[in-house]
This record gives structure tokens, C-alpha cells and sequence, in this order.
């Protein structure tokens, strides 16, 4: 299932063209205590999201000196993503913007311009649908062309499809659980041990309308949460049951968001007698704040609290499938822009995104007339 990747050691040519500049787009991080309030202010904006968790998240940063991972972490992806592309013959330039934090993505997209570029390639570092995995970020890269008062920039933005299901992907959340099985074995007690699988709570509405066809953002984690557990077992020759559980719930507590939370499934799973649980955060494509704080500082004490032996997956973040698979994705797109045939690679049964969204899919349900880039005509302005 997994030999579609493209192996390291064999590197086939990458022909991006017609694009002339991939652009890493990301969710941004502070890097300084005096950065914290700011970040936040950024991120909320007009969502409605409680004081009181917007204090609760600021100490979660300050926690860690006011510096999130995410953004050292970008640096690494985009580092990889340049070998990548010159050991594969491609010097097209990558370069990084962010949608809350420096650099941010209108910098990034008015400096590629400057710098002679106009067909760009977007890649973001959510491997997901839903409103805030993706059409959010074709928002941005709408605001971003439109270059706010100083004119429209003279630029075409397309981007890849969304990829968890790609194997690549699935590849590097097999070999990492696989990782913290071997590393719980020592700890683990006499009941069964689990799979648990974490991603980002969103609200429910959100959810209910994320494409393809409502409920993508549900459909796609659980079939990349069968996929890893199908092959990790099959892998340690056993099988292992296992859920899909939701971390960093925002919002007002009278909005309801996808559960169950992580802890209180951790707190049922120590009550059924389970010997141990891995944590795989398939949700998230790097070890960022919602990782080490909500599973690696809360979800852990959590399960100490109640002594039930956890270890903790590594999430993508550069292993060779991943970025491999990112490749690929990149080649790819390129080839379907020169209008050839593709073969999309996905796992078994699964889903494959979109290269261009339906207008409608996965709404902005605050504001359904905001403009994004990469879909079809009724709001692609441009
Ligand atoms: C689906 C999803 C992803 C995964 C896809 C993707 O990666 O895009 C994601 C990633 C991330 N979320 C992050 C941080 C935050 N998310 C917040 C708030 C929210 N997230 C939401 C959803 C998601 N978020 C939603 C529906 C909200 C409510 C407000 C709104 O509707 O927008 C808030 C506000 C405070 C709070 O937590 O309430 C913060 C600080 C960081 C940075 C981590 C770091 O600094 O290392 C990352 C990578
Ligand atoms: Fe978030």
C-alpha cells in the first residue's frame, strides 16, 4: 500500500512548470513573550472566541517563553522542500508566508512578484477540509493578491489538492506510531493497548458543511486513522482497535464542537481496563503548540493522573515520505496546470482532493460572500 512513494534514493525529475515560485503557506506562530498578545489578537479577529480561553491560551505560550514550534518547524519543512526540489533537477524557489504571524503571506506574495515571479503554486501545512484547513487559507491567498490598497498584485495562485489520504502521508504516521508502540511496550499494562487518534476540534456546524460532500473533515480522518491502524497492526502482526478523538476546543462553551475530547477519552479508556494508549495526532502535518501542550503537557498529565501508560506519535514533519509525498504533490498539480493525465495517488478506498473547490464547499459561515482564490467562478474573482 505504501510503495507508491516515491523512494529517496531514486529521485525522478520534478517539471514544475508553468509555475515559477511553490509558496509554504502556514498558520504562523509567535517567537517572543511580547509576541503572544499579538499572535492572538491576529487568530481571533472577529470569531467570538471567550476571554477567559484566549488567557488560558496565552499561558500555554508563555509556558514555553512565548515561542511556538511552528515556526522553526516551517523553516525545517521549507529547508526540505528545497533539497528535495534541486535533488530532483527542479530550481523553481520556494518561499513561506503565514497567515497570523511574520512572515506573513501578503509579504511573501508582493516580495515572489518582485522578485519576477507570477505563476505560483501554494502548499499549505493543513492536509485536511474544512473551513479552517482550507478555505480559510484560500481566503488569505485571495487578501494577499489583492494587496490591500497598494493595487492587485500581477499573479496567478493555484494549489495542491489536500493530501492526508495521500500514502506518503499515512506513511510517516505509520512509521512514527509504530515508534511510540515500540517506546510504550516498556510501560504498558495487561489490558489491550489503543490507537488514539487526535485531530483539532471544530465546530460542529463547521464540520457538518466541510467538503467533499458534507462531513469531509470526519470521512477523511477516519480513513487515514484506519489506514495507519490497519497497517501498523499488520505491520506488529496484531490489530489494535482504535477511535478518533478532538483536541483544543475553542469557542463559547454554548457552541457545540466535535468530541470527545481527548482527556475524557483518555479518563474511559483507563476505566474500561485498557494497558496503554498511543496518541497519534494525524490532524496536525508538526509537533506545534497544539501538540506539545494539549497532548504532550495536558493529555499526558491527564494520563498520569489517572495511570494509564501513553506515548505521544511524532506527526510528519519532515520524514522523507512526507516531504516525498509533497513532491509529488507539487509535480503533480504542475502536471494537471499543463493539462496532462494524472494518476492521483491515494489510499485504498480513499478520498483524493480537490485541485480547485466548488464555490461553495467547505462555506465561510460568518461571512459566505468572502472571496477566495483556487475555485470555481462564483467567488473566484480572481
Ligand atoms: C482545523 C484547525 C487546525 C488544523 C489545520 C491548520 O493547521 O490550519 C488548526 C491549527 C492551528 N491552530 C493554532 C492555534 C490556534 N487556533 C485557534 C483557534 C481555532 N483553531 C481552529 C481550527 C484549527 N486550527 C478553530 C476553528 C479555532 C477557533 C477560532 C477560529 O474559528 O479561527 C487559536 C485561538 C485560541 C484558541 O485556541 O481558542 C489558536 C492560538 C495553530 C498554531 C499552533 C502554534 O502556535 O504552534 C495551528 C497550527
Ligand atoms: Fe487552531
Amino acid at each position: 500500500m505504501i510503495d507508491r512513494v516515491t523512494s529517496p534514493e531514486s529521485p525522478s525529475r520534478i517539471d514544475l512548470s508553468p509555475y515559477d515560485a511553490v509558496v509554504l503557506v502556514s498558520f504562523g506562530g509567535p517567537e517572543a513573550a511580547e509576541e503572544v498578545v499579538p499572535f492572538l489578537e491576529n487568530v481571533t479577529r472577529g470569531r467570538g472566541i471567550p476571554r477567559e480561553r484566549l488567557v488560558e491560551v496565552g499561558e500555554h505560550y508563555f509556558g514555553f517563553g512565548g515561542r511556538s514550534p511552528i515556526n522553526d518547524q516551517c523553516r525545517a519543512l521549507l529547508a526540505a522542500l528545497r533539497t528535495g526540489l534541486a535533488e530532483r533537477g527542479c530550481s523553481v524557489p520556494v518561499y513561506w508566508g503565514n497567515r497570523n504571524w511574520h512572515p506573513f503571506l501578503a509579504d511573501t506574495l508582493a516580495e515572489i512578484v518582485a522578485d519576477g515571479h507570477h505563476r505560483v503554486l501554494a502548499l499549505t501545512t493543513s492536509a485536511y477540509p474544512s473551513y479552517s484547513s482550507c478555505r480559510q487559507y484560500r481566503e488569505n491567498l485571495y487578501d494577499a493578491v489583492r494587496n490591500g490598497t497598494a493595487g492587485d498584485l500581477d499573479v496567478a495562485v493555484d494549489r495542491i489538492r489536500q493530501y492526508a489520504t495521500h500514502p506518503g502521508f499515512v506513511a510517516a504516521s505509520v512509521d512514527a506510531t509504530t515508534e511510540a508502540l515500540d517506546r510504550l511496550d516498556a510501560s504498558a499494562g495487561v489490558g489491550p493497548v489503543r490507537l488514539v487518534f487526535v485531530t483539532h476540534s471544530i465546530p460542529t456546524a463547521m464540520s457538518d458543511t466541510s467538503g467533499p460532500g458534507d462531513g469531509g473533515y470526519l470521512e477523511w480522518h477516519q480513513t487515514v486513522a484506519r489506514a495507519v491502524a490497519g497497517e501498523v497492526g499488520a505491520r506488529r502482526g496484531t490489530t489494535y482497535d482504535h477511535d478518533l478523538v478532538f483536541c483544543s476546543r475553542s469557542g463559547p462553551p454554548s457552541q457545540p464542537w466535535l468530541e470527545p475530547d481527548v482527556n475524557d477519552h483518555l479518563r474511559g479508556l483507563a476505566a474500561a481496563g485498557a494497558g496503554g494508549a498511543v496518541l497519534v495526532p494525524i490532524g496536525f502535518v508538526s509537533d506545534h503548540m497544539e501538540v506539545v501542550y494539549d497532548l504532550d503537557t495536558e493529555a499526558v498529565a491527564t494520563a498520569a493522573e489517572i495511570g494509564l501508560p501513553v506515548a505521544r506519535a511524532a506527526t510528519a514533519g519532515t520524514h522523507p515520505a512526507f516531504v516525498g509525498a509533497l513532491l509529488d504533490l507539487l509535480a503533480e498539480r504542475a502536471a494537471v496546470a499543463r493539462d496532462e493525465d494524472v494518476t492521483p495517488a491515494a489510499v485504498p478506498g480513499g478520498p483524493v482532493g480537490r485541485y480547485v473547490c466548488p464555490a461553495d464547499c467547505c462555506p465561510n459561515l460568518r461571512d459566505p460572500a468572502r472571496p477566495a482564490l483556487c475555485q470555481t467562478a462564483a467567488h473566484a474573482a480572481v
